[in-house]
């Protein structure tokens, strides 16, 4: 580590030469949910200097900061990457990322719910069980809910609420209360890491406003973190094997004593690959030179297929300072007692409909994606694969999924819109309907996994200086969200770049 000293006479040395090289004890790259998490705990210590980069803009628009909008989910948006990608064969779309400060922690849905302990200790690596990841959930949160509770924070830079009073909208309770009449058990806090069941979504929407991991992080300022909007990189740079820094997309060269992709789990990957860190075959068919052959970069990564079940009610609009979820059922579907199914509420209309929907998602999949380069330039987009719903065990339980949100709706919470009765009656009819309505809960984990590409302690494998910490780094997506997940790793990885 270098001494603050030494590392101020870098940056007046930089100044005084007018060349484009600056010199830090770590660059992170990414600003988003992990990035800006972990940037500002290495910067609790003054002495060590950071810089953390984003590609994205820097103040957040005013329609990221309401809670009840995801304007900017739609393609278009300068907050949005807006990825194009395939679902499975014949079904493209484009999936949103959060791009700026915060990343996709400023345009998500504000849930923020932690993994299951299935999840972490079904990842079978040494210093991430569900024991292990706890502290740093805490570490993370201030609970409004739950204070003085051992499993919650109640100091951590992001408060979290669960809907209540005003708030709380009527297809709420009602949501729960057929949960309860078809037998499902009660879930009271999403978040203690107990048995499945119906209950409140915790939210980091607070009076009406996203807290983004940029808000909750990097207020105040920290003395020894830079941060930089509106700076890409383009690549990973080497001095031999190592990591000496990152070369961005106009050409700066920034030097660092390790260099972190926070990316998330698109551009993560992505860069790694830029950098000749990747499948051999993959990188020479792209014209890529070869620095170091990690078959894993960009293969077997997982996230959850959905289709939204729409349904009208008479209830009155959200409250305007509402989150879009209030409630989710999580489930198993035959043989899975962490729950591998999840019935989600949205409370909200879409894109200026009247529909309420209910979001019917397979959380524990067999089915595995790709990334792959497509090109040498790093503005091209890589080619994004999700092969989805490839086994009939995870169509079966999509199916199941589904079926349990119509039982919910029957049992009194609205008069489903759509599939027709006939079609939710039959498997091949239904597998038709979900393959015309398929889409992504933007969950995407295990692009850079833990085992193949990095080790427990997040260091690419043969690549001294490199780490990642994002949702690249999960083995296999977790049971729920990823939003509290994704800044547990960040939390994490900066006691692991101090130990
Ligand atoms: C629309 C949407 C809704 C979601 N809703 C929820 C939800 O309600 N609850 C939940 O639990 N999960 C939700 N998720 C998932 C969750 O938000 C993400 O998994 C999590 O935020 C990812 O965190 P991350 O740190 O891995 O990546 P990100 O937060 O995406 O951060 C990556 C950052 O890196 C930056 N970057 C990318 N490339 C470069 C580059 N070349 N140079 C510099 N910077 C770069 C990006 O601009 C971004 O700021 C949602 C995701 C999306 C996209």
């Amino acid at each position: 580590m270098k001494s603050a000293r030494s590392c101020a006479r870098s940056v007046i040395r930089c100044i005084l030469s007018h060349v484009p090289r600056q010199e830090f004890d770590v660059v992170v790259v990414g600003a988003g949910s992990a990035g800006c998490a972990l940037a500002a705990r290495l910067a609790d210590d003054p002495a060590r200097r950071v810089l953390l980069l984003e590609a994205g803009p820097g103040g957040p628009a005013p329609d990221l900061l309401d809670v009840g909008s995801l304007a900017a989910t739609r393609p278009g948006h300068p907050s949005n990457w807006a990825y194009p990608a395939q679902l499975r064969p014949g079904c493209v779309t484009t999936v949103p990322r959060g791009r700026g400060l915060g990343g996709s922690s400023a345009i998500n849905g504000a849930n923020w719910v932690r993994a299951t302990p299935a999840d972490a200790d079904g990842w079978g690596v040494p210093g991430w069980t569900w024991a292990d990841l706890l502290p740093h959930y805490v570490r993370s949160e201030h609970d409004l809910d739950h204070p003085g509770a051992p499993w919650h924070g109640d100091r951590g830079p992001v408060s979290v609420r669960r809907p209540s009073g005003d708030l709380l909208h009527p297809a709420t309770p009602r949501f729960l209360d057929a949960a309860r009449r078809l037998g499902f058990p009660a879930e009271p806090d999403k978040n203690a890491g107990g048995a499945p069941g119906a209950g409140l979504v915790p939210s980091n929407g607070i009076d009406g406003v996203r807290v983004s991991t940029a808000q909750a992080y990097l207020h105040p300022p920290r003395a020894g973190l830079v941060v930089r909007p509106d700076a890409a990189v383009a690549r990973v740079l080497f001095d031999g094997d190592r990591a000496r820094g990152v070369e961005l997309l106009d050409g700066t060269v920034v030097e660092a004593g390790e260099v972190v992709l926070a990316a998330g789990a698109i551009a993560t990957p992505h860069l790694l690959l830029l950098s000749g860190i990747g499948p051999p075959d993959d990188l020479r068919t792209a014209g890529v030179p070869v620095a170091r052959e990690l078959p894993g970069v960009g293969r077997d990564w997982s996230d959850h297929p959905v289709v939204y079940l729409p349904f009208a009610t008479a209830d009155p609009p959200a409250h305007p300072h509402a989150s879009c979820v209030q409630a989710a059922l999580d489930l198993d579907a035959g043989a899975d007692p962490a729950g591998d199914v999840e019935v989600m509420l949205f409370v909200r209309p879409f894109d200026g409909g009247t529909d309420l929907h209910l979001m019917c998602a397979l959380q524990h999949p067999d089915s595995r994606g790709t990334i792959t380069l497509t090109s040498t330039d790093p503005r091209v987009r890589p080619r994004i694969s999700y092969a989805y719903l490839r086994t009939e065990h995870d169509r079966r339980r999509l199916r199941h999924a589904i079926r349990v949100g119509a039982d919910l709706l029957r049992a009194g919470l609205g008069v489903r819109a759509a599939p027709a009765g006939d079609v939710l009656g039959s498997d091949h009819a239904l597998d038709g309907w979900i393959a015309a309505h398929l889409d992504t809960a933007q969950h995407l984990s295990g692009s850079a996994a833990m085992g193949p590409v990095v080790d427990a302690q997040l260091r690419v494998h043969g690549v001294p200086g490199l780490r990642v910490a994002d949702t690249s780094v999960l083995p296999v997506v977790p049971r729920r969200g990823t939003a509290a997940t994704a800044v547990a790793v960040g939390e994490k990885a900066a006691t692991l770049l101090c130990a």
